[in-house]
């Protein structure tokens, strides 16, 4: 079968099974979620060798860090999996949900019912536990979905998705609710894109160059899920003890996450004060640091080792390096701090660290990121830290879903009309 046939394929059997879903009772769909989790931990063995497939390759073909980190699975991520599957069925159904009833002069009562979305499309990145978080909040959210993981998880993503049958079948749900990909040629990410008549959103997750080929051809509606370049702004009143150990964590936890700090921001009034311990730490760490002339020479001066410093391009503010560097320029103050941000960043997460309430409250508002952050760790932009119970991805988009993405952003509401005879006057 050729791609094109082959996607088709997927997209009517989705939309077929999408509309069983929507009908799906809540306890169908937990059981369903809960036959997974048991899936996953039945078959951990298999799905650790069909890891090991896809780490061998990936090595041999060179991938870095950032990407060998994302496709690893442990035994502990794999009951991380379990967990996850079923702490998105511990969740409320948002499906059926009505509010917003209001009794009108005319006589009828009007509100909103949320509803799925129907079928949905996800474009992701190598890492497979996607593959199950993404199954399990379509389903519950009564979505069927289309998964199209990166090329490097193929193995491991195929044996998830074979639990995830085994659970839908168990529930007694169509098995094709949930359809992964099997291909790796990205014709087939041309031709999910393309068919408004089986597909009603595309998710893509992922760097530019995915960004540029839905930017060119959906035609579908997209909720992007792109890029992170993310900054920390250390302000005048910030709290010195605060300072490193939030850096610390915004940049050095992960390097390969998109909420990973990839610039960081100092005011000229406290730069003497707190460079020397931040650039120590980085460097301890191995992280370089692309500076400004300005944090350079204060870099310098703390003694931090010319080999981890380097003069910041222009580039370097728009940069998101998923590996140990930072891009560090001073600033003169919140004004200035605002504006890089909003003109260089991707609109993810930013934060702020300041003791001062008023600078924190412009912060938050004049900051245009999908999560702007007052004392913490860019890194807790994730659907699990935020509450969702695990998430999508998270959305740089502003309309229909902003920032990390669970259960409601895979929803939206119709309006809904109780009358007793009533006609339009
Ligand atoms: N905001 C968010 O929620 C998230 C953002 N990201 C971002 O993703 C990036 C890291 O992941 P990485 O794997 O490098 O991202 P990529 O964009 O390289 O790949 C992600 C997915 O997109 C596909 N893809 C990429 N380019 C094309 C294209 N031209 N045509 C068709 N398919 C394409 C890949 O397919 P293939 O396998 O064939 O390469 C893969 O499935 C970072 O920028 C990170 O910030 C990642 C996860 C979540
Ligand atoms: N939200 C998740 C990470 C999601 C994400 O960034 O994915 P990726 O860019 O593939 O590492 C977390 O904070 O661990």
């Amino acid at each position: 079968m050729d791609i094109n046939t082959y996607m088709l394929t997927l997209g009517k059997q989705a939309r077929a099974a999408s509309r069983q879903l929507a009908a799906a009772s809540t306890e169908a769909k937990n059981t369903a979620l809960l036959a997974m989790a048991s899936e996953i931990r039945k078959r951990a063995a298999s799905l650790l060798e069909a890891n090991a497939r896809d780490l061998n390759a990936a090595r041999e073909a060179g991938l870095d860090a950032a990407m060998i980190d994302r496709l690893t699975l442990t035994a502990k991520g794999v009951e991380a999996i379990a967990t996850g599957l079923e702490q998105v069925a511990a969740l409320p159904d948002p499906v059926g949900e009505i509010t917003d009833v209001k009794r009108r002069p005319s006589g009828i009562q009007v509100g909103k019912m949320r509803v799925p979305l129907g079928v949905i499309g996800i474009i992701y990145e190598a890492r497979p536990n996607v593959t199950a978080d993404a199954a399990a909040l379509c389903l519950k959210s009564g979505n069927a979905a289309i998964l199209r993981g990166g090329k490097e998880a193929l193995h491991c993503n195929q044996a998830i998705a074979d639990c995830v049958r085994a659970g839908l079948k168990a529930a007694g749900l169509p098995e094709r609710a949930v359809q992964v990909v099997d291909t790796t040629d990205r014709a087939a990410v041309g031709a999910l894109i393309t068919m408004p008549e089986f597909v009603d959103v595309i998710v893509p997750r992922g760097g530019k160059g995915l960004i540029e080929r839905i930017s060119r051809e959906a035609r579908v509606p997209v909720i992007k899920h792109l890029d992170g370049n993310c900054h920390v702004y250390v302000d005048d009143e910030a709290d010195p003890a605060k300072i490193v150990p939030i850096v610390e964590n915004a940049k050095t936890q992960r390097y390969g996450t998109c909420n990973t700090t990839e610039s960081l921001l100092v005011s000229r009034t406290v730069a003497d004060l707190c460079l020397p311990a931040i650039g120590q730490m980085l460097a301890s760490k191995g992280v370089e640091m692309r500076g400004c002339a300005e944090s350079l020479a204060l870099l310098r001066d703390a003694g931090i080792d010319n080999d981890k410093l380097v003069a910041a391009t222009e580039q370097d503010w728009s940069e998101e390096y998923l590996a140990p560097i930072i891009a560090i320029r001073i600033v003169d103050g919140l004004d200035e701090a605002i504006e890089h941000i909003n003109t260089y960043s991707s609109g993810h997460t930013e934060a702020i660290i300041t003791e001062n309430y008023t600078s924190a409250m412009r912060f938050l508002r004049e900051v245009d990121s999908a999560s702007v952050m007052i004392n913490a760790s860019t890194r807790f932009a994730d659907g699990f830290e935020y509450g969702l119970g695990a998430e999508i991805g998270i959305s740089t988009d502003k309309i229909h879903a902003r920032g990390p993405v669970g259960l409601e952003g895979l929803t939206s509401q119709k309006w809904i009309v109780f009358g007793n005879g009533e006609i339009r006057r």
